[in-house]
């Protein structure tokens, strides 16, 4: 082949290729027994460039524990296999100084306890202002005044005196927030958020969610936005992946998702979102717990209104059955 077509080639390979491929992964701990206990189970997803994936589940379901391995942080004796291809190359083979270069410069967390990710010992203003010495080259008083710009964005009030302070003397919703201006500091090609707002009121929260989509509007920044609550990655995501019980049970765009959910348990999350068209006396409650799951067959065919022996009989694998549309469920056709 010629080197234009070759070029060309390469340039629509990069243009379609995801960012973010993850291929087959589980998570899995040692038991007790001396054998392992799964806790995310043969997951794969895409996410491209300027897109936002949401991860939707009940608590357990294994949100953490798939983020956690996009970071190489999953704890203890943790076991991750399968393959996550980032610009092409796999992340599960790469060496702990990888992993510290990729992390916050690439790929960056936001977590739910805010402490995880700062320095106690040191000023959140100064702490932000690092980050940006380092990713964007700029001096002491300009990564300074940046900081405060970012501290501002994230809705945190008189900035400039807060940069000075630690972070044990901020308020948590503050703290969540220094986090999240430190994480969207270094401008990552991939930033994963996990329930970043869920302690936050109202229009914090709304605000947070405004500054991450301008911020992939204006940079390309890929997001993988992980919640318990469907009504939040209706805003923001352009796909959703419903987990339940370690396993994806439905992965599709938003729009087919909550205009036509084929998951037993997708629809009844839906149904749990309030509508202020429907009038109902109370809230649909999915029944059941995630911890009970059948020896095997659907994990959640114990939960599930449609069960019947097929169901019990052996794990559905999420399949295509709409273009962009993958679910795993034995009714549906
Ligand atoms: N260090 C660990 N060792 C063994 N099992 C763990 C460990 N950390 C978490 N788990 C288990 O992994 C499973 C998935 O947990 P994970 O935190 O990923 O769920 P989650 O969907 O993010 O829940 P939440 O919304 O409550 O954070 C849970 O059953 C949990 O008990």
């Amino acid at each position: 082949m010629g080197f234009v077509a070759n070029t060309l080639r390469l340039n629509a390979e990069a243009q379609t290729a995801p960012l973010l491929s993850v291929d087959d992964l589980t998570v899995s701990f040692p038991t007790k027994g001396g054998g392992h206990n799964a806790v995310v189970t043969g997951l794969s997803y895409q996410i491209a460039q300027s897109e936002t994936l949401g991860v939707v589940g009940e608590s357990g379901c294994g949100k953490t524990m798939t983020s956690l391995s996009l970071m190489g942080l999953v704890p203890g004796r943790g076991r991750v296999t399968g393959r996550i291809g980032f610009e092409g190359r796999d992340l599960l083979q790469q060496s702990e100084k990888q992993w510290r270069d990729l992390r916050g410069r690439e790929v960056a967390m936001i977590f739910q306890e805010p402490m995880t990710a700062m320095n106690p010992v040191m000023s959140v203003g100064q702490q932000i202002a690092e980050v940006l010495k380092v990713h964007e080259g700029l001096g002491q008083r300009d990564s300074l005044d940046r900081a405060i710009d970012l501290l501002k964005a994230v809705g945190i009030p008189s900035p400039a005196q807060r940069a000075r302070d630690f972070p044990h003397q901020l308020s948590g919703g503050m703290r969540q927030r220094a986090m999240i201006a430190m994480a969207l500091a270094c401008r990552p090609k991939l930033l994963v958020a996990d329930e970043p707002t869920t302690a936050l009121d109202v229009t914090i929260q709304a605000q947070i969610l405004d500054l991450i989509i301008e911020l992939q509007e204006e940079t390309g920044m890929a997001v993988q936005f992980i919640t318990h609550n469907l009504a939040v990655v209706s805003e923001l995501a352009h796909k959703i992946l419903v987990m339940y019980a370690g396993r994806g049970v439905e992965y599709a765009t938003s729009e087919q998702l909550f205009d036509q959910p084929l998951h037993p348990y997708t629809q009844g999350l839906i149904q749990t979102l309030p509508d202020p068209d429907r009038k109902v006396d109370r809230l649909h409650v999915i029944h059941g717990s995630l911890r009970v799951q059948p020896a095997q067959g659907c994990r959640f065919a114990s939960r599930c209104p449609l069960a019947s022996d097929e169901c019990r009989a052996a794990e559905p694998i999420l399949r295509e059955v709409a273009p962009g549309h993958f679910v795993a469920c034995v009714k549906v056709n």
